[in-house]
């Protein structure tokens, strides 16, 4: 890729819808500010339930056309996003959907969660090469909440920027590059249990309310070190995000629920924990941008050697 734009970021997640939910505000307002988002999908969400009745013969127990008609909802998550660059990891197919953790469907060949690390990581490493992010996004590393695919994508994410780094790794996938931040997803608890009142408060339309402690990436408040705000007009583009992934997600207003039936609390504002390289706010403040304090607008610098590592 020639003519990269100033700012580059890298978002690394399991299956179509991930994206949206954890991160659709974050990736509308810096597409919009005119940086480069990348999204790299690892699955096609193969083994998902299937919300519309109408749908339900996409299942996998049944046509197993679901992940074809999720590619489709992920393009026009894309589409209400504004983001132009994703990629599905090793190309569309290449790992399926592995199931809920436990499930038969985790040993099944071709299954994400027994993919080879270094295999996976290498495709990887040639969109890092190429693309050349100063910022990455992924899970923590249990995923999130323990789905297996969750924690393959965090592996996959986290290996793949130490070997995209590394000159003597498979040169003929571009220079090296070293990613300067690497943020996990996260929900600070206080947030989380305040959006869980207001939903109760409200009444939820769905057939039943999900519990604070099953949010992915539920932490005290003092692990988040960065909260990014999407306006009115980024959270409206990620509430169209969500929408647009109609198997996996019913959004009423500022609440959603996945094939469960459990509301939860649609936000706004994402939140992060800086788990590699430098924060650019003052010590002791929360990030209010990603990209804070990045090097430089090539995204070629390598670290500071004063720069002092988040210790994770
Ligand atoms: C948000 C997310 O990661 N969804 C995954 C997840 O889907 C859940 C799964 O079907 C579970 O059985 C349901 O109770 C829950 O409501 C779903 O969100 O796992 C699927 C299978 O691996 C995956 O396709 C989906 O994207
Ligand atoms: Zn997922």
């Amino acid at each position: 890729m020639t003519d990269l734009p100033a700012r580059r970021l890298l978002l690394v997640h399991a299956h179509p819808d991930d994206e949206s939910i954890n991160n659709g505000a974050t990736m509308a307002k810096y597409a919009g500010e005119g940086a480069l988002v990348t999204l790299v999908t690892c699955t096609r969400g193969e083994e998902g339930e299937v919300i519309p009745p109408d749908l339900a013969h996409l299942a996998p127990d049944r046509d197993d056309a679901l992940g074809p008609y999720r590619v489709d909802e992920l393009a026009a998550a894309m589409e209400a996003l504004g983001v132009t660059d994703h990629r599905f990891l090793g190309g569309a197919g290449r790992y399926r959907d592995s199931g809920m953790m436990g499930a038969p469907q985790n040993d099944r060949p071709g299954a994400f969660w027994r993919a080879d690390l270094d295999e996976a990581a290498g495709y990887l490493v040639a969109v890092v090469r190429e693309v050349r992010p100063q910022v990455l996004v992924t899970y923590d590393d249990n995923g999130g909440y323990g789905h297996p695919d969750h924690i393959q994508a965090h592996r996959v994410a986290m290996r793949a920027a130490d070997l995209a780094a590394d000159p003597d790794f498979r040169p003929e996938l571009g220079a090296p590059h070293r990613i300067g931040k690497i943020y996990w997803n996260r929900n600070p608890r206080p947030v989380v249990e305040e959006g869980f009142a207001r939903l109760r408060a409200a009444g939820p339309s769905f057939p039943g309310v999900g519990a604070a402690e099953d949010v992915p990436g539920i932490v005290d408040e003092s692990v988040v070190t960065a909260a990014v705000s999407g306006g009115e007009r980024y959270a409206a583009a990620k509430a169209a995000a969500m929408r647009a992934h109609a198997t996996q997600i019913a959004v009423d207003g500022p609440f959603f629920a996945l094939s469960n039936g459990l509301g939860q609390p649609l936000f706004g504002t994402e939140y992060y924990q800086l788990v590699r390289g430098r924060s650019g706010a003052a010590a002791g403040e929360r990030e209010d941008d990603l990209f804070a304090g990045v090097a430089d607008g090539t995204g070629n610098g390598e670290r500071a050697e004063d720069e002092k590592e988040q210790a994770v």
